[in-house]
């Protein structure tokens, strides 16, 4: 027995013969009463482990009421309306053959602790227990309107190539393609779009019937709704409110919801509660291929539209532009129909008011030259020009990443952070410093971030009348000049010509420079005969007395090979002379064949730049090419001179006529 206890059966220390570890003597604080910072004295409010980790999450929207529902003015309950909404989510995934839609359930199927709302599937028909097949006895989980961090879970859990980068943003990996198929675009030609579309020669829409389309759509939906849980975006298009339109996006990746979250317009938590029906819906099936059995089909990629329907279907790519242009190509169907005009073009807005827009095909500049530290962002990519001033269609910027230099394009460069989608970048395996010069997966890397992300970004992204229209061309032929000025005929002719040049690869020495031309800057989207787009942005030119203006953001001093691509930081002084009103001042000289008005001097730009035929050594080989080029020019335009530009008989010869002349 112990010998040193209290007698009464209890063990205790005998504190003499304890030779512990010294006590610690404190520091006296000036209140020696001062309460003791002692961890026990505030116990978790949790009995097990798995209590405590659900005190780590508040419930919040979208899941948490904001008000007191009301559907038409009478009071809807929680419960109801949560109901409501998997109702028109399993229509939207509702398979055409077997007239139901699948049993959805929200959230995810990892979280087994969360006990799902389930909804049974619509039945349309009473379907007999024969024809249900294995597909309609399971669940699909619906990831609906997750957030960014959410997002980023699913990404890095379960999409190889997804990982966070040293500045936080979301790296992935778009598959095979890593930019748009506009060969493996098609538009159902009904009754309606037969009159109202532009088919043919030069023209993106390729056609497909509707049985084709609804071929496409099962197996997209089929697809979807075979995977364990797809996501669900429910957004708006159009900053302007009288023009919005509601578009839901169903995917299978992490990715693809992230980059719609970042590039559509995001809707605060009493507008998703009000959302509805969508206008318009995709179904992303990227990762599954079409069948080449399948009419129309000539490769495993498609991506359909189908206008009465307002849906499109995605098989065969995964590439995350797809869907943002494909959208777009529904605005400008969409929009002209309400006198509105849509625009492939970057906006914005200097602190008068004074707004701009950028046209110019992919790599001209329109991102570059658009985030300007001086002036508000109202947009990158895509507006559209009412009767009551611009807005921006989307509600985020998709940056093109090669080359990124913090010091040339600062906003651009602290825009990836977190929440942003760094597409096909290559980063170091450790650090996971980015390394924006690696072109190993594609030339074309490209960043995708809220535009609220843009320091200076207008909000909403609405704007007066534009008062300068500029005209980016990258010209690596090297004979456009830096910048001229340009009356409303030649305007509209650069605008219908839609040129640039960009170099076919870098890689295996010099190549001929290409010339593309893509009418109103943007003929892989434009749904209209590019005539239509022209005569209204000559009308709202003329009405509101805007300045049209080409800049050429490419070669200078020679062709790509011998010259260089003018530096960004003139270019930025140019755009700078346009929007300060001083270009307008200049003394101004007529260039041969494409009789550009060009300025004789600039501040902050050499004199010499300003006139390619200085800078070419070889006077000889800058005509020959001056040539080359006005004969492109020329043969593009062919196609246009049986059109007339809206009304206007006159203006219509003027454009005609304010091409190359030789
Ligand atoms: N003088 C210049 N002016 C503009 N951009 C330049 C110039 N020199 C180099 N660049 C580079 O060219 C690229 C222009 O791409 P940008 O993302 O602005 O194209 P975009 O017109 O927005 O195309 P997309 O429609 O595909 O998004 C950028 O990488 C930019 O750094
Ligand atoms: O759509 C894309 O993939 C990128 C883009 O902005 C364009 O090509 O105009
Ligand atoms: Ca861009
Ligand atoms: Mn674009």
């Amino acid at each position: 027995m112990a010998s040193d206890g209290v007698g009464n059966g209890e063990f205790s220390f005998d504190n003499k013969r304890r030779t512990g570890l010294p006590k610690i003597q404190t520091q006296k604080t000036e209140d020696e009463n001062v309460v003791c910072h002692d961890d026990s004295a505030t116990p978790v409010k949790a009995q097990t482990l798995d209590e405590l980790h659900s005190l780590q999450k508040k419930k919040s929207a979208p899941t948490t009421p904001i008000k007191s529902p009301h559907v038409f003015g009478v009071a809807v309950s929680e419960e109801e309306r949560q109901k409501q909404q998997l109702q028109s989510i399993s229509a939207s995934l509702a398979s055409l053959t077997r007239e139901t839609g699948p049993k959805v359930v929200k959230g995810d199927p990892a979280r087994q602790a969360e006990t799902p709302k389930v909804q049974q599937p619509l039945h349309h028909h009473h379907t007999p227990a024969l024809n249900i097949s294995d597909s309609g006895l399971k669940f699909t989980h619906i990831l609906y309107n997750l957030s960014p961090a959410e997002l980023y879970e699913q990404a890095i859990k379960y999409e190889k190539g997804s990982f966070i980068t040293s500045s936080g943003a979301l790296a992935t990996l778009s598959g095979a393609k890593t930019g748009r198929s506009p060969r493996d675009k098609r538009v159902v030609r009904d009754e309606t779009t037969e009159d109202d579309l532009w088919w043919g020669k030069g023209s993106p829409n390729i056609e497909m019937d509707e049985q084709t389309f609804l071929i496409n759509r099962e197996r997209a939906v089929d697809y979807l709704c075979s995977l364990e849980k797809v996501f669900v975006n429910d957004q708006f298009l159009n900053w302007d409110p009288n023009n919005r339109i509601k578009v839901r996006i169903v995917s299978a990746r992490a990715y693809h919801s992230l980059f719609m979250h970042n590039m559509c317009i995001r809707p605060t938590p009493e507008e998703l509660e009000d959302f509805g029906t969508p206008d318009f819906t995709i179904y992303n099936a990227g990762q599954f291929p079409c069948n080449r059995y399948t009419h129309y089909m000539t490769s495993s990629t498609s991506i359909d539209i189908n206008l009465a329907r307002r849906e499109m279907v995605i098989l065969g790519t995964q590439y995350a532009g797809e869907m943002k242009k494909g959208l777009f190509g529904v605005m400008h169907y969409l929009m002209p129909k309400r006198q509105i005009l849509s625009l492939h073009s970057g906006c914005n807005m200097g602190k008068e008011g004074d707004v701009a827009l950028f046209f110019g095909l992919s790599g001209t500049g329109k991102t570059t030259l658009s985030t300007d530290h001086n002036r508000y962002l109202i947009g990158d990519d895509e507006h559209c020009w009412s009767d009551h001033g611009v807005s921006n269609i989307e509600g985020g910027c998709y940056a093109k990443c090669i080359d990124l230099a913090r010091e040339k394009e600062p906003d651009i460069w602290n825009a990836i952070k977190f929440g942003t989608v760094l597409e096909n970048v290559v980063f170091e395996e450790h650090t996971r410093e980015v390394d924006y010069t690696d072109k190993s997966v594609t030339e074309n890397t490209r960043a995708a971030y809220p535009i609220e992300y843009i320091p200076n970004a207008k909000i909403p992204c609405v704007g007066p009348h534009p008062k300068n229209v500029i005209l980016l061309a990258c010209d690596a032929f090297g004979v456009l000049p830096p910048v001229s000025k340009l009356n409303l005929a030649q305007t509209m002719y650069h605008f219908i010509s839609g040129y640039t040049a960009l170099v076919a690869g870098t890689e295996d020495g010099i190549k001929e420079p290409t010339a593309t031309f893509s009418a109103c800057f943007g003929a892989a989207f434009i749904m209209l005969h590019p005539t239509k787009y022209a005569a209204m942005l000559a009308e709202k030119m003329q009405k509101h007395g805007a300045t049209g203006w080409l800049v050429n953001t490419g070669w200078s001093g020679g062709s790509y090979g011998s010259g260089s691509r003018i530096k960004l930081a003139y270019t930025r002084k140019i755009i700078d002379a346009i929007h300060s009103g001083a270009l307008l001042k200049a003394e101004y000289k007529k260039t041969e064949v494409f009789g550009l008005e060009i300025p004789t001097a600039l501040e902050g730009v050499p004199s010499e730049i300003l006139d390619p035929a200085n800078t070419w050594p070889d006077k000889k080989a800058h005509k020959d090419t001056l040539l080359k080029l006005g004969g492109l020019f020329r043969k593009n335009f062919e196609v246009f001179t049986n059109y007339k530009i809206g009304s206007d008989s006159n203006l219509t010869e003027e454009i005609l006529a304010a091409g190359p002349n030789f």
